[in-house]
């Protein structure tokens, strides 16, 4: 079974989770793109009423195309569920995102939300985070200062280019330096040293955020509750 049948396994098993009412979060990537069609074939089949609040344009031009109503996360007070896609998960349910460049909308939108579900092939789940470049979004005053002082700590950093050779930016026009760390023992620390740097908008570890994992594997599906 390839990786993509299988992270449309876990998308289909976690739109069973969306509810008559729901203001939900909608994530970004190639498994929520999965994840927006089988929200739409329920709204359309169950007649629900539900309103999405994007983290890409991406997602929302998707979501609106298929008839789910979207709305900013500033129109809201408050979002029941978000569900999105992930880079890596740990034993300990800590994430890396920020694949899609879009780490930044995603935290925002998963720290207002009551929870949180991950939907992943089976490929994404790992004993310690780090063997995914860990996503950072800088601004591009002084970037190249931001480069310098993560490359003096010793955290390899790389600035995210398109396939012409061109810098990756962001839905806020800022660059993605990702960070070549190798296994992060300590990712509160990490995330910690991250937080100080003056220039990081935000890094990709999500931390202390998912409630229930859903991993799509060659078996079926399965769904991890995080326990928080
Ligand atoms: O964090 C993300 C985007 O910023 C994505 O959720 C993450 O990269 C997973 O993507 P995919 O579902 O395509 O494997």
């Amino acid at each position: 079974m390839d990786q993509n049948a299988l992270k449309k396994m876990a998308a289909d098993r976690a739109a069973e989770f969306v509810e008559d009412g729901m203001t939900l979060g909608l994530g970004t990537g190639s498994t929520v793109h999965y994840l927006v069609e089988a929200i739409a074939r329920r709204v359309q089949a169950e007649h629900l009423h539900i309103q999405g609040v994007s983290t890409s344009s991406r997602t929302e031009d998707q979501a609106r195309g298929l008839g789910i109503t979207m709305v900013g996360i500033d129109d809201v007070d408050h979002i029941d569920l978000t569900i999105d896609g992930a880079d890596e998960i740990d034993q300990h349910f800590q994430g890396i995102k920020g694949g899609g460049a879009a780490h930044t909308l995603e935290k925002m939108v998963a720290l207002t939300s009551a929870q949180n579900i991950w939907i992943v092939d089976q490929s994404k789940l790992v004993d310690t985070l780090g063997a995914f470049p860990l996503p950072t979004e800088v601004i591009p005053f002084g970037h190249t200062q931001v480069e310098r002082r993560l490359a003096a700590e010793g955290l390899n950093p790389e600035w995210r280019r398109d396939d012409q050779g061109q810098l990756v930016t962001t839905h806020n026009g800022n660059y993605v330096l990702d960070l070549h760390v190798g296994k992060i023992a300590h990712p509160h620390l990490l995330a910690q040293f991250l937080d100080a740097q003056t220039g990081i908008l935000e890094h990709g570890l999500f931390l202390d955020i998912v409630n229930k994992v859903v991993v799509g594997t060659p078996d079926g599906t399965q769904v991890l509750n995080a326990g928080r």
